[in-house]
């Protein structure tokens, strides 16, 4: 069966146990698109993503990833489904005892690879975010920039189709955010599916003079498309 989009949501809203977060949100990622996620801090911006990568179940509604229902996954079928989508957390969560080219390759590991297979694959990777030089350094020594790139690094070792990055700019410079958002361009050009929380607009005006990115936002437990002025 035909992909219709990588992601679908359909009439999806999530309670913590208090009062809604998000109401009866409808979403359709069409595979090769990009779009920012923007909306107020606590609008529900980490929880929407996390409800894209099956890492939290919703209360209401229904999630496609890649044409099929989460519901009807096995823990097998959800891992592998994850591991085609590649995800940048906020807080990039790195082991910080291991060495940034081994933080890089976890994803092999988990996935049953054998790492050095892999090693020149990952010593591209690392030429690619410029981060060659620091492939030995611990995470607590890298800059913010740094951990942004090996956080962006090890989200696509896997080679996923999908990539979800929550605030990959945030607390760093604007010369090393636009970096950042040459290397998601990039991949989207390679055809990956991009999605990007955000509160930085400036970004998002840099990203419209390149890609046609479209903006959602969550507000008011809503998810719509932004105006044309973003
Ligand atoms: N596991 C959880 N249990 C209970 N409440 C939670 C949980 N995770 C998030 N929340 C609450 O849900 C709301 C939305 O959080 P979320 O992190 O999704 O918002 P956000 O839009 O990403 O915020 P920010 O822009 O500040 O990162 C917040 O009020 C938060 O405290």
């Amino acid at each position: 069966m035909a992909e219709r989009g990588v992601i679908e949501l359909d009439n999806v809203s999530h309670s913590y146990g208090g009062g809604e977060l998000l109401s009866n949100i409808s979403l359709t990622l069409a595979p090769g698109a990009f779009h920012f996620l923007t909306g107020p801090s606590g609008a529900g911006k980490t929880t929407f993503l996390k409800i894209c990568y099956a890492e939290l179940v919703p209360t209401a509604g229904a999630v496609r990833l890649f044409g099929a229902d989460v519901r009807g996954m096995d823990r097998d079928q959800i891992a592998r489904t994850r591991r085609r989508i590649g995800v940048v957390h906020q807080d990039c969560r790195f082991l910080d005892h291991l060495p940034v080219i081994d933080n890089i390759a976890l994803p092999l590991l988990t996935a049953g690879q054998d790492p050095d297979d892999e090693r020149n694959n990952i010593d591209e990777l690392l030429g690619w975010v410029g981060l060659r030089a620091r492939a030995d350094a611990l995470p607590p020594e890298l800059s913010g920039g740094e951990r942004q790139r090996a956080a962006l690094a090890r989200a696509v070792i896997m080679a996923p189709d999908v990539i979800l990055a929550d605030e990959p700019t945030g607390n760093i410079d604007w010369e090393m955010s636009l970096r950042i958002l040459q290397l998601l361009v990039e991949l989207n050009r390679m055809g990956k599916t991009i999605l990007i929380a955000t509160h930085d607009l400036n970004l998002i005006r840099a990203a419209k003079a390149q890609v046609a990115a479209r903006v959602l936002r969550i507000k008011d437990r809503q998810l719509n498309l932004a105006g044309a002025d973003l």
